[in-house]
């Protein structure tokens, strides 16, 4: 069994962050680790609230994991400080991390901001070269680019210039398209669209943290880039399609396995 680790945020309602992420490993049978960088107040109804952990507790948690345990994968996500970027990515330099997953979370859905502005430089300078795959929404895919980005054209172009940045990948997510949720992958020479119908749903609280989870867990089980971020697709969609009507807010997504049996992506989630 792989080992997958997750250096991401808490969510105290399950449905992002680092419980996504956990969840998303088990369904992959991958062994799930996590270094907390922070603990937010949110249900799903918002985010209310955040403590950021301290730089020297990350950087020991990252010492303990390496110290002791081969790590196949690792997925970054909630990273709301520069501090918080810095002590991650000399970390993970230091220990020669391979498949390296950042998701680069800005804003919650609601509207909270789990990374202060201020980081998006080190964002760019310290992770975007540390990353195999860089996963960002449109609206961060704007950020980090500085462009307006609302089709399939300004999609590959955000992603060329991210790839610019350092990422040996880039896969900008289109679920803040108007239509289909296509999804765009850049892998330095090709590009490759990954098409799914727009599900009829506001359960949609934490599809990101699932997908780049996803694609994380593949990627430790030996898959090429091409094929974790279609698994990943493939398991996203399902747990949209399943979410779950937890809450007064946007539910969270659906990883109870049994789903992926029925719906015929076991096999390649399973292996
Ligand atoms: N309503 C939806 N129907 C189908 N797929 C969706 C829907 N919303 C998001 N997705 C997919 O979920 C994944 C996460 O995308 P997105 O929601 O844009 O990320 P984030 O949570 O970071 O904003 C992408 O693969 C995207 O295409
Ligand atoms: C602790 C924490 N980390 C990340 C997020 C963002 O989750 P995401 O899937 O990108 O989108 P929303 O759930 O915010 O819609 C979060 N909310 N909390």
């Amino acid at each position: 069994m792989k080992h997958v680790l997750t250096i991401a945020g808490s969510d105290t309602c399950g449905g992002a962050g680092i419980q996504a992420d956990l969840k998303t490993f088990s369904a992959h049978g991958t062994y799930g680790m996590s270094v907390i960088t922070a603990v937010t107040v949110q249900n799903t109804q918002g985010v209310f609230g955040c403590q950021d952990i301290s730089p020297e507790i990350i950087r020991g948690q990252i010492d303990a994991i390496y110290s002791d345990i081969k790590v196949s994968g690792v997925k970054i996500g909630m990273v709301s400080q520069i501090e918080t970027i810095h002590a991650i990515a000399d970390k993970l330099e230091e220990h020669h991390a391979t498949n390296i997953v950042v998701d680069p979370v800005m804003i919650s859905k609601s509207g909270f901001d789990l990374m202060q502005p201020d980081a998006k430089d080190t964002l760019i300078r310290r992770l975007i070269p540390l990353a195999y795959v860089v996963t960002p929404n449109l609206p961060e895919a704007e950020v980090i680019t500085g462009m307006k980005i609302n089709d399939l054209s300004s999609m590959e172009e955000a992603a060329r210039k991210i790839f610019a940045m350092g990422a040996k990948n880039v896969l900008i997510k289109g679920g803040h398209l108007e239509d289909d949720a296509t999804d765009l992958l850049f892998d330095g020479e090709k590009i490759i669209t990954l098409h799914s119908d727009r599900i009829a749903t506001k359960n949609t609280h934490g599809t990101g943290c699932t997908l780049s989870s996803a694609i994380a867990a593949n990627l430790a089980k030996g898959k090429s880039v091409e094929e974790a971020v279609c698994i990943a697709k493939a398991y996203i969609t399902v747990a949209i399609e399943h979410s779950l009507s937890i809450g007064k807010g946007v539910g969270p997504t659906n990883h109870f396995y049994e789903l992926y049996n029925k719906a015929g992506i076991w096999e390649e989630i399973k292996d």
